[in-house]
């Protein structure tokens, strides 16, 4: 990556603005895009992550602002959205999913809404509550929703957003959450439906929290999770490193950490080093002629911070990026880390190779058959309806 001045605007090269922009090819090339073009998805048939809830409860904000780049301010000008809008963000990210965002007045009763073919091909389906507003109606919506999906598909992940908890006190939110769970559980109860596991986060696009919140709902769909935090956790151990984040670069939710706990500063402190990477990146790392890529094999960064912490940036993948931290005695061991990277990476790479060669000795099973799971390309699961 050479860093040339470049005058075109980012949102050209790397998504800060319209959904259009986009970039459709977030990689390194051609070689690899040829490869994913051996593994045909129909978009249909990708696994969904579907955004349902009231009207103007945020569910097209969070879309916007996790996988497009959308800054929270711009959510206030969002319209209405009056048809499910289907988002496939698997050409740009490790996240081999659609996103289906409903329009907030779903009518199940409406025999043009297929819902069943809906829902068996769903891995996630987040509910989302607006916590500012009253909240009985979206209880019942979320009651009744629920349990027509379950009944479906009783494999389907259900995730409650309390969303737009920002404008709330920390009392408040956590009253707010409590009182929320119990009654939408004693919903359950009372259908008894017991077995139906639904969990609860608070969520805000003002802040890191949705992109924590999605990623725990992302991190459940991916069948290797297991292995890639065994591999987290045996790289840092032999690194003297504190804190590792395996991340999806464009949405910036990470796909798996080690198992040490999570604590949202530390977070907070990665997004942070993968934004100014990108934008340095966009401005002084394209080509003259505005060809290139803000994120490729060369990308790297060390970001010294003053209180002896060092955030240590590596490329893992053509959509991921590990992100570590660690003390600044421990990076006086920098070969050390690199080599012990470079092993990280390989394994990483076969991790997901065999989940190719999984797919690709599988038969494809039959347009009628029940939801089936696949492993795709980049590693997370592909269900077929
Ligand atoms: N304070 C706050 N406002 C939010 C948040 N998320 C979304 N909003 C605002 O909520 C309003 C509605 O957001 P939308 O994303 O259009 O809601 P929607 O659920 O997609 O609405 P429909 O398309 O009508 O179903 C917008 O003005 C957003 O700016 C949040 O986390 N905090």
């Amino acid at each position: 990556m050479s860093l040339q001045y470049e005058e075109e605007p980012l949102a050209e090269h790397y998504g800060y603005g319209p959904p259009d922009s986009f970039p459709k090819d977030f990689g390194y090339g051609e070689e690899e895009e040829e490869e994913a073009e051996d593994l045909p998805a129909p978009a249909d048939s990708k696994p969904r992550i579907l955004l349902m809830g009231l009207r103007r409860s945020g569910k097209s904000s969070i879309q916007k602002v996790v996988f497009h780049k959308m800054s929270p301010n711009e959510t206030l000008f969002l319209e209405s959205t009056n048809k499910i809008y289907k988002d496939d963000i698997s050409s740009s990210s490790f996240v081999n999913f659609q996103i289906w965002d409903f329009p907030g007045q779903v009518d199940f009763f409406d025999p043009t809404f297929d819902y069943e073919m809906i829902f068996r091909g769903t891995g996630a389906l987040i509910f989302v509550i607006d916590a500012q507003d009253d909240y009985v109606e979206a209880l019942g919506r979320l009651h009744l929703t629920v349990t027509r999906a379950y009944r479906v598909n009783p494999d389907i992940n259900f995730e409650v957003f309390i969303h737009k908890v920002d404008g709330l006190s920390d009392d408040h939110k956590i009253e707010t959450q409590r009182d929320i769970h119990q009654r939408a559980n004693d919903d359950l109860v009372d259908a008894s439906l017991e077995k139906l596991h639904l969990s609860f986060y608070l969520t805000s696009i003002y802040d890191h929290s949705i992109f924590e919140a999605f990623s725990k709902v992302v991190q459940k769909l991916i069948p290797q999770l297991p292995t890639l935090e065994n591999l987290l956790n045996i790289f840092i151990s032999n690194s003297g490193i504190e804190k590792a984040f395996l991340f999806d670069v464009v949405s910036k939710i990470y796909i798996a950490t080690d198992s040490s706990p999570v604590d949202m500063q530390s977070y907070e402190l990665c997004c942070d080093m993968i934004d100014v990477v990108i934008d340095v990146s966009c401005i002084y790392g394209l080509k003259e002629d505005g060809s290139g890529s803000a994120y490729d094999k060369e990308s790297m960064a060390i970001i010294k911070l003053n209180n002896t912490t060092v955030l240590y940036l590596k490329e893992v993948t053509k959509f991921l990026a590990l992100v570590c931290i660690l003390r600044e005695e421990s990076f006086e061991r920098k070969g050390l880390i690199d080599y012990n990277f470079h092993c990280f990476r390989k394994a990483i790479h076969e991790v997901f190779e065999v989940g190719v060669a999984a797919q690709r000795s599988s038969a494809p099973p039959p347009a009628t058959a029940p939801c089936s799971k696949t492993v795709a390309l980049n590693g997370t699961p592909r269900n077929t309806v």
